[in-house]
């Protein structure tokens, strides 16, 4: 999709007048519940504003909720359970907890999850006295949102600032013939009725990785396919070799530096053809579509207040997150990179800060990443290509978790950290984690690189024991032993 040719930059009109009831006269109008809309909605009531939050699908919550973050991690966490792979190193690589898990055990946990997850933010946001409408909205003209509601109701309500936090969908270009049961995109996944044999996903990024090992660890035969060479290529390379040895050792494969040129059905296998441009052909029952997301803003009406979007659909915005229109800031997927639950609420909670000019320490340059594919990755600061790149002298200390006793107590094989650690300095410089535990150990890390914090942290503080956090110490030691003597 070009959004570009979508959102034609238009004229601004005249001063458009809106007669509008009082009541529906608002401080602030942040369209979008997901994380971004959530955070910027409740510090705008905390700071005593009226608030009220426009969302179009049917609960509160964003893609965050009902079709990303938490659906698919609720997902690896039931398949991690049911399927006994955490404890196969003790009982035998055919250990199952459950035989035969099927879609409907994945679904079950995930609604009760899910349903537990939007009550909460309902609850969050009566508390602070936060309203909201359910329905499309866009933009009438630089303070008037038009709403279009469900019995096809309208109402134009007027924001002295707006939040813009609509989010992404999915990118669905014409050549993918999707069906909505077995060449779907990520959203269509929770619907699945059936967990199939074999699974081609295209798109390597974070969401495909992500699904693609899911799967795996449930026996499914997966292909990854991607058009680039060199997969999450923000990642540091040792850490995503790790990790594709371990799972072309269970079975996936990786088919990177292929580009698919279209997809049909097998009318005799029932199963899905993918043609690739080098001539090679995948073969599955189940395709998944994960090449990308684009800005939910080709109804948002942003030419009526001037806005323009990039070819993705995102929309642009200075380091306050406000767009070149004054009065309206934007934050979440919608501005692109990091595209991250966890950073769209601090972007959302800012935003807010920065429109009513509170006063505000400034925000740490190191936000961790973590990637919940099996095994799990996470890293804070600079990867070993970006030290060499900078020309930083530095020294690597690695701890395997095999080697601390609470690997051995949890049966892992497999899992490493790798700290990077500047010669000159000795600062701190970079974590990277693959394996059990990863995205909650990277926060010792990061909190250590936030405070400027050396390799002697580690060395001269005592660790619990039997503890993961234990290989932090384990690498440190393990670079002291090849740095300089000072
Ligand atoms: C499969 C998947 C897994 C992910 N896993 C993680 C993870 O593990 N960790 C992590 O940090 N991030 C993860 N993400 C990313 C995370 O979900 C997003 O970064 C986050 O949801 C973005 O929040 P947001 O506030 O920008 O908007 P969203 O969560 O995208 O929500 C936007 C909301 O705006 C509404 N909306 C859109 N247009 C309109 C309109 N015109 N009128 C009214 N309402 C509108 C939508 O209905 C939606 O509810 C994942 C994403 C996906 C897809
Ligand atoms: N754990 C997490 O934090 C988490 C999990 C999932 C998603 N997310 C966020 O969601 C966003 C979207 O994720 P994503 O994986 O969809 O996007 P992405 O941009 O990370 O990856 C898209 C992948 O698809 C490939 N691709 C692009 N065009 C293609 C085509 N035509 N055919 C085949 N492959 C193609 C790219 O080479 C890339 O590897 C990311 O920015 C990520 O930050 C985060």
């Amino acid at each position: 999709m070009n959004a570009k040719t979508e959102q034609k930059p238009q004229v601004l009109p005249e001063k458009a007048k809106f007669k509008v009831n009082p009541q529906n006269h608002y401080d602030l109008i942040v369209i979008g519940s997901g994380p971004g809309g959530r955070s910027a909605a409740i510090q705008g009531a905390k700071l005593g504003k009226r608030v009220l939050v426009i969302e179009k699908g049917h609960k509160i919550g964003g893609v965050s909720v009902h079709t990303g973050t938490i659906p698919s991690k609720t997902m690896r966490e039931t398949v991690l359970n049911l399927s006994g792979m955490r404890e196969r190193e003790f009982y035998g690589l055919s250990y199952r907890v459950k035989e035969n898990i099927s879609a409907q055990d994945i679904l079950e946990r995930l609604n009760k999850t899910l349903s537990h997850e939007v009550e909460i933010q309902e609850i969050q946001f009566q508390r602070n006295q936060v309203e909201t409408l359910y329905g499309m909205a866009s933009f009438a003209d630089k303070n008037h949102i038009q709403i279009e509601m469900e019995h096809g109701e309208n109402v134009i309500v007027r924001g002295e600032t707006i939040i813009i936090a609509v989010g992404t969908k999915p990118y669905r270009p014409d050549y993918v013939p999707f069906n909505g049961q077995t060449v779907i995109d990520s959203d269509e996944l929770l619907s699945m009725e059936k967990i199939p044999s074999s699974l081609a996903v295209v798109g390597a990024g974070v969401i495909g990785l992500e699904y693609a090992t899911i799967f795996s660890a449930l026996d499914v035969s997966v292909t990854l396919i991607d058009p680039r060479t060199k997969i999450l290529d923000f990642v540091d390379r040792e850490i995503i070799q790790y990790m594709v040895n371990q799972l072309r050792d269970r079975g996936v494969t990786f088919r990177l530096g292929h580009k698919v040129e279209s997809i049909e059905r097998d009318e005799v296998s029932g199963r899905h053809l993918c043609h690739l441009h080098s001539g090679r052909l995948v073969k599955a029952e189940m395709v998944l579509f994960a090449a990308g997301r684009v800005g939910s803003t080709s109804s948002l009406g942003l030419e009526n207040c001037g806005l323009d979007v990039d070819e993705r659909g995102r929309v642009t915005v200075n380091n306050d997150f406000q767009t070149s229109v004054d009065n309206i800031y934007a934050v979440g997927d919608v501005i692109g990179f990091p595209s991250l639950a966890s950073t769209s609420m601090e972007q959302g909670r800012v935003a807010v800060c920065r429109a009513y000019n509170q006063p505000m320490s400034t925000t740490s340059e190191y936000f961790p990443y973590g990637i919940y594919s099996v095994p799990e990755i996470s890293m804070v600061g600079m990867t070993e290509e970006d030290v060499q790149k900078r020309n930083i002298p530095y020294e690597v200390g690695v701890a395997r978790f095999r080697e601390t006793a609470r690997g051995q107590i949890m049966g892992l094989t497999t899992g490493l950290m790798k700290c990077i650690f500047s010669i000159k300095t000795r600062r701190l410089l970079g974590v990277h984690i693959v394996g059990e535990g990863a995205t909650e150990l990277v926060h010792i890390g990061q909190a250590v690189m936030a405070h400027k914090g050396k390799l002697n942290f580690f060395i001269d503080n005592t660790f619990n024991y039997p503890t993961l956090a234990e290989a932090y110490k384990i690498a440190a030691l393990d670079a002291l032993g090849r740095m300089p003597v000072k």
